[in-house]
């Protein structure tokens, strides 16, 4: 676990065609503390999939800095799609990140056994339906043992149910090793279940809106009617509402 201080004077992409500069990120400030599960909520397009990159180190193109609290922290990603390649068995998929060998291997069965999918290590990702793509995915993203986890709407496009399964399943692994989590959701019911913290973006170039403390227990968060009545409270009722009808 780290904290993370995030600082950017200025991200902007340039023009391509006939689409216009834009300006992204513009005097933006985000303090993450070193035990926060930080959930994002914000419209379509604003730059929280730039920020996750911004922060992975994969977009250095910007002006400003993010320094983490240790050094060299090692940062786990989960994508929007979980990203899995086709040529490669479930196994080799999860083990991508680490240096070849049986020690590997061995962690990479490790951690499809805690996902719940030993049985498929030597399968191929076609095999798989998405919610156990996306199993692969977690298992990928945290058998480096990251201290810090980047997850950009890891859980989109499954069902509640399978959802659900997914974000215990996320609970039980932070439980074992905890990491400082930066999650990106347009689901406002989800940003309540998982988030300590929950950041609002708003605006062109993106700013905080809204900032959050999430202090409630499993049980209540588990109860549709209580997390409806906490983002009432804290003025969440419409945030992660905006892609009704257009996803
Ligand atoms: N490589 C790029 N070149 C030019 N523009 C880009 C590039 N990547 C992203 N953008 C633009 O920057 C803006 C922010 O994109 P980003 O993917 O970070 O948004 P987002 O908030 O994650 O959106 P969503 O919730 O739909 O995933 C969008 O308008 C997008 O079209």
């Amino acid at each position: 676990m780290t904290s993370i201080t995030i600082d950017i004077a200025e991200k902007r992409f340039p023009a391509v065609g006939a689409a216009p500069a834009r300006e992204i990120f513009r005097d933006f400030r985000l303090e993450v503390a070193a035990h926060e599960f930080l959930v994002l909520l914000g419209a379509s397009g604003l730059g929280k999939t730039t920020l996750l990159n911004i922060v992975a180190g994969l977009d250095t193109r910007f002006r400003g800095s993010v320094r983490f609290g240790m050094p060299a922290p090692r940062i786990g990603y989960a994508f929007q799609s979980p990203r899995l390649l086709p040529w490669r068995t479930v196994l080799e998929n999860v083990v991508l990140p680490l240096p070849s060998g049986p020690a590997s291997q061995e962690a990479g069965r490790a951690m499809l056994e805690e996902v719940g999918l030993a049985d498929l290590a030597d399968a191929y990702p076609e095999r798989l339906s998405l919610g156990q793509q996306r199993r692969v995915a977690l298992a990928r993203a945290f058998v480096i043992e990251p201290d810090v986890l980047l997850m950009d709407e890891p859980f989109v496009s499954l069902d509640e149910a399978n959802a659900t399964r997914l974000r215990e399943l996320l609970r039980a692994l932070l439980h074992r090793r905890a990491a400082t989590v930066l999650f990106v959701t347009h689901d406002g019911n989800e940003a309540v279940a998982l988030a300590s913290r929950i950041v609002v973006l708003e605006g062109t170039p993106a700013q905080v809106a809204r900032d959050v403390e999430v202090r409630l227990g499993l049980l209540e968060r588990a109860s549709p009617a209580k997390v409806e009545a906490f983002r009432h409270t804290a003025g969440l009722a419409l945030a992660g509402r905006e892609r009704t009808g257009t996803a």
